[in-house]
């Protein structure tokens, strides 16, 4: 594991967006330029959704070949097709509907029409098994990058403190029933999916999250403190605002960064 990973912190939320935005198509360029294509999950709420809204409006965003591109999610609210809160609707309109992407490469998690919330996390956890080399590292395919966003709770993707989500050692994607926030249902990846991307980049912005990121950075167990337990095989990158950054012990707080 490489916890606690890297720490950059940036003076405001939308300088970690632009950063954060330049850094995931200059990686993306790299892992299509070495391997042929790649694959990235994304996430939801304010941190996923700034990133996505910064890389619409960069010229960065027209390096990157859209169309050798897997993109895949790290949760879904499970909320019928189309719904404004769904993460896959919030992230077609910042960004997925303006780049030529391959809609064959492109997987949403289900939506909620009528469907059982644990039958639909078992037919993700089957697409993303069907999409798995046998290189790559257990039933997922090979994730470049995984994004995050860190929750003022310290709950990653819709693996929250405490529940049973963040408990799940054997299932890649859970379904999620009793969530603390709205809306109550959700679909997941656990942990030990997530812990199979390549690198795993955790953004948060505002004071809020400060007292998140100072436990999640702290020793925190990954029960208490899902984001504790979040981390890549060969990178984790922690993309900070200084208001985030906040209540970080001296030691661990870097310089902020331009
Ligand atoms: O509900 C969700 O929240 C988290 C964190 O969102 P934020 O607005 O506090 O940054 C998000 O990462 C997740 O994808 C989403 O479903």
């Amino acid at each position: 594991m490489t916890a606690p990973g890297q720490l950059v912190v940036h003076p405001d939320a939308r300088a970690v967006a632009e950063a954060a935005a330049a850094r995931l198509a200059t990686t993306l360029v790299t892992a299509q330029a070495e391997r042929g294509s790649a694959a990235v999950v994304l996430t939801g709420g304010r941190g996923g959704n700034g990133l996505l809204t910064a890389l619409a409006g960069s010229p960065a965003r027209d390096s990157v070949d859209w169309s050798r591109l897997d993109v895949w999610w790290g949760d879904e609210r499970f909320l019928p097709e189309g719904d404004p809160e769904r993460n896959v609707t919030q992230a077609t309109e910042a960004l997925l509907r303006d780049v030529p992407l391959d809609a064959a490469r492109v997987h949403p998690m289900p939506a909620a029409d009528g469907a059982d919330v644990d039958e639909a996390a078992a037919a993700y956890a089957e697409r993303l098994a069907a999409a798995a080399g046998p290189a790559d590292h257990g039933p997922v395919p090979a994730f470049d990058v995984l994004l995050l966003g860190v929750g003022p709770d310290t709950h990653v993707a819709s693996l929250f403190p405490e529940h049973p989500g963040v408990r799940e050692s054997e299932r890649t994607v859970v379904g999620v029933h009793g969530a603390p926030k709205p809306p109550p249902t959700r679909i997941s990846l656990t942990l030990p999916a997530i812990r199979s991307a390549r690198e795993v980049w955790l953004l948060a912005a505002g004071a809020d999250k400060a007292p998140a990121v100072a436990t999640a950075l702290s020793g925190a167990g990954e029960i208490q403190a899902p984001a504790a337990g979040a981390y890549g095989r060969a990178r984790t990158l922690w993309l900070l605002d200084s208001a985030a950054a906040g209540q970080l012990p001296p030691d661990l707080a870097p310089p902020v960064s331009s």
